[in-house]
């Protein structure tokens, strides 16, 4: 079938979510036992009906296989699993006759039941998007098991509509995967590559038969550090996919392998890494000419007669496209290839929420701005379009964008002179303290803390009344007094808690906070809310970034007013708190027309007058959380260094306008953190503390290689679970530490804030974090000689 053309316009992906959150309600309704699998089945097909019919009126053809089939009900990359019928060992037990993974089968590999962890789930590429982690050993069986996803594509087929079903691809999908428990020492999933496509193989026959025309396969994988090493993996592996124009003699489907997320291959030859995709017989290949570089000339000619699928449209952000810059792109990429481009988005747009329009309270400046899913659909068609009939077809589309680009480059808040002014007079020295070793003598003088001081990361429950009460001062039914008043008990009791449970360094609780980056956009100026802006996290999991549109500000302290009320009610030191800006970043919409690390530093400026409010009350202990650190990190090696130097900076922009005697605290979290161990360090904060329970204190050893010389408080509860661990457990994690990091450095507290956890549970596990503590130390003073 490969005489198929491409479709001149498409998208790699589709938010699957639902405008109204359909999805997660669905599916939440069904884990609770609220509805039935018929019902759930009902809900997934009206919404993915939704979808195409939303797709189609938008202007997508249902024809042409422009419009994609990944309607995942938890993940894709588990959606895969289930289609390879790659089992664990230990959920092998889940497998129908034929080894098929049913609904059920699949929540629990997701959510794990009582006897069972599920799969591990952690970050796709540098987003925030989770995925579940295949565990793939050298006898993990792949099958061919598309049932599900051929349904789909036959259901829609039979109401008039030609999808193109989604894979990741064999490459990617191993790369992601991690050695199956009690896999020989060096094996690698990528072991089973040949495996593994001949399982494809029949998975992508079977969507054949239910009536697909072309496949999408996914492979992101090529754009990472790795891409070198697995361009020539996917060249073999795509041989022996496309090599072939029949399966059994019945004519394959034409293939499509995407690149999303950079640079596929080589990054000094770009476009060698498409080249050789190419040269396996693919029918097309997909670009990111965002995040990734523009193919040389050279490697465009030998594309040949693979068609080029050019990602213009970022499927990562929200700002609208600017389409005369977008076209001209396409224009000098289109002379050089063989064939006709395809125009695309860069990646999925499961990253970006559904559609503007449905934004009732934007200022009114912005919608004009911003481009969400649906909206790019839209992009992506004029730029197809306007290379089919030249600039003078979309002419009043490329002057509207144009307008906006304008729009937003001259508006009032998008350069703030005063912040301008401050940044450009900033130097060395408003990102340096007093060296560490005289601040930590200042500050034990100060604080008077007893060895091995305990503390937590900073929320307490957030209980119903918690959420209850700001719900109805959101909607009016309660008044700022009340609602104050209510924050002010709050405060009071998870004060009087810590002080009966006799934790050394307090905190306020957070009650005040719907969630650690919003609560922050909401007080700066630059930012803005919406309402229906939802992306999936993982599973059923949404967010809802703020915006950063503009230079940023912060009016007045917001912080401040709370933790001097909660200082007030105690004679221990009460630490103030803040997210700081690369958390900030990380978890927003960033402005797209100034580098990032200049946007980091007018937070870090606007968190700096904060803290100054805080030291200013007295406040002698600041912490500023950077759970996100790890996550900006750049897929490539090359590209590390200039985000840990920016990231790093503004971190200490944020936090070296404090004395000497004042203690910085930072919190990291949801990462390994070999790896940016000298970024840590970086931050110079006096003490860190850092997730370490699930990995049973891992970080404390890679902390002594590295020779960490300031305060660490290595996580020793796991505040993941609604799991009490014992005062043995703990006191065994302290031990670990203790051997790890000279006492004077170690702080004791949980691997992250209580905000998710129950009252009931916290309690308990606080007291025997408190209990162990006073063990350690008991242990301590009897080693000690007379
Ligand atoms: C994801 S890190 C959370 C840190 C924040 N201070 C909290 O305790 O909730
Ligand atoms: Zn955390």
């Amino acid at each position: 079938m490969s005489s198929n053309t491409f479709p001149n316009a498409t998208i790699l992906g589709y938010p699957r979510i639902g405008p109204n959150r359909e999805l997660k309600k669905a599916v939440e309704s069904y884990w609770k036992g609220d509805s039935t699998h018929a019902e759930l089945n009902a809900a997934a097909e009206a919404l993915q009906d939704r979808t195409i019919d939303r797709l189609v009126e938008l202007g997508l053809s249902a024809a042409d296989s422009s419009i994609p089939a990944d309607f995942a009900l938890y993940d894709q990359v588990l959606d895969t699993t289930a289609a390879l019928g790659a089992l664990p060992q230990r959920f092998a037990d889940l497998g129908g006759p034929d080894g098929e993974v049913g609904t059920d089968a699949y929540f629990t590999l997701a959510r794990g039941d009582k006897e069972r962890q599920p799969l591990e789930m952690t970050k796709w590429f540098d987003t925030n998007y989770h995925y579940l982690v295949p565990e793939i050993g050298p006898e993990t069986p792949f099958r061919a098991l598309a049932d599900g996803l051929a349904g789909i594509v036959k259901r829609q087929s039979a109401r008039g509509n030609t999808l193109r079903p989604v894979l990741v691809g064999p490459v990617t999908y191993l790369l992601l995967s991690k050695p199956e428990e009690g896999a020989p020492e060096g094996f690698d999933p990528l072991d089973r590559l040949d495996d593994a496509v001949a399982a494809y193989r029949g998975i992508i026959a079977q969507l054949a038969a239910a009536g697909a025309e072309w496949v999408q396969l996914d492979e992101p994988g090529l754009v990472t550090e790795r891409g070198s090493t697995l361009v020539p993996l996917a060249e073999k592996a795509y041989a022996a996919l496309a090599g072939e124009k029949e399966y059994d003699g019945v004519a394959r489907p034409s293939l499509f392998v995407t690149t999303g997320y950079g640079t596929a291959g080589d990054i000094t030859a770009p476009g060698a890494g498409l080249a050789a995709l190419a040269s396996t017989g693919i029918e097309a290949v997909h670009a990111d000419l965002v995040r990734g570089a523009i193919p040389a000339a050279g490697q465009l000619t030998a594309l040949g007669a693979t068609r080029l699928v050019a990602g213009v449209v970022d499927g990562r952000n929200i700002w609208r496209n600017d389409l005369a810059a977008s076209l001209q792109t396409l224009v000098g990429l289109e002379s050089a290839v063989a064939g006709d481009l395809a125009v695309a988005t860069t990646t999925s747009m499961l990253h970006v929420p559904h559609d503007v329009t449905l934004e009732p309270s934007l200022p009114e400046h912005l919608p004009g701005w911003l481009a969400f899913a649906d909206q790019k659909v839209a992009e992506v068609l004029t730029l197809a379009k306007g290379l089919a009939d030249g600039t003078a077809g979309i002419e009043a589309e490329i002057a509207a964008s144009d307008a906006a680009i304008e729009h937003r480059a001259s508006f009032a808040g998008t350069r703030v002179e005063s912040v301008r002014q401050r940044q450009a007079a900033l130097t060395e020295q408003d990102i340096d303290r007093a060296p560490a070793e005289q601040r930590a003598e200042a500050q034990k003088a100060r604080l008077n803390l007893p060895d091995l001081p305990t503390t937590t990361i900073g929320s307490f429950p957030q209980t119903g009344e918690v959420r209850k009460a700001r719900a109805e001062f959101r909607a009016g039914k309660i008044t700022a007094e009340q609602y104050d008043q209510f924050l002010k008990e709050e405060i009071a009791r998870v004060v009087a808690l810590q002080e009966d449970l006799g934790l050394d360094v307090l905190v306020h609780g957070e009650p005040e906070r719907n969630d650690m980056v919003q609560y922050f956009a909401e007080n700066f100026d630059g930012f803005a809310e919406t309402v229906n802006g939802w992306v999936q996290s993982y599973g059923s999991r949404c967010t809802r970034p703020s915006i950063l549109w503009g230079d940023v500000t912060r009016p007045a302290a917001f912080t401040a007013p709370w933790t001097r009320y909660a200082q007030s009610l105690t004679e221990k030191p009460l630490k103030g708190m803040l997210t700081g800006p690369v958390t900030i970043l990380a978890w927003s919409f960033v402005r797209n027309d100034q580098p990032l690390g200049e946007t980091a530093d007018q937070v870090a400026l606007a968190l700096r007058d904060e803290i100054a409010d805080l030291e200013a009350d007295g406040t002698a202990i600041i912490q500023v959380d950077e759970p996100a650190l790890r996550e900006l990190l750049p897929l490539r090696a090359a590209d590390q260094a200039s985000y840990l130097k920016w990231s790093v900076e503004s971190f200490r922009l944020a936090t070296s306008g404090v004395r000497p005697d004042t203690q910085i605290h930072t919190h990291l979290c949801y990462s390994e953190f070999g790896e940016v161990i000298a970024g840590i360090d970086g931050l110079n904060a006096d003490v860190t503390s850092i997730e370490a329970a699930r990995s049973k204190m891992e970080v404390a050893a890679d902390l002594a290689e590295f020779g960490y010389r300031r305060g660490v408080g290595p996580g020793v509860y796991d505040i993941h679970s609604p799991r009490v661990p014992s005062t043995e457990e703990v006191e065994s994690l302290i031990k670990t530490a203790i051997a790890n990091v000279p006492l004077p450095q170690l702080w004791i507290n949980p691997d992250c804030g209580l905000k998710t956890r129950g009252y009931e549970e916290t309690v308990a596990s606080l007291r025997n974090v408190v209990a162990a503590t006073e063990s350690a130390r008991a242990a301590l003073l009897a080693e000690v000689p007379a």
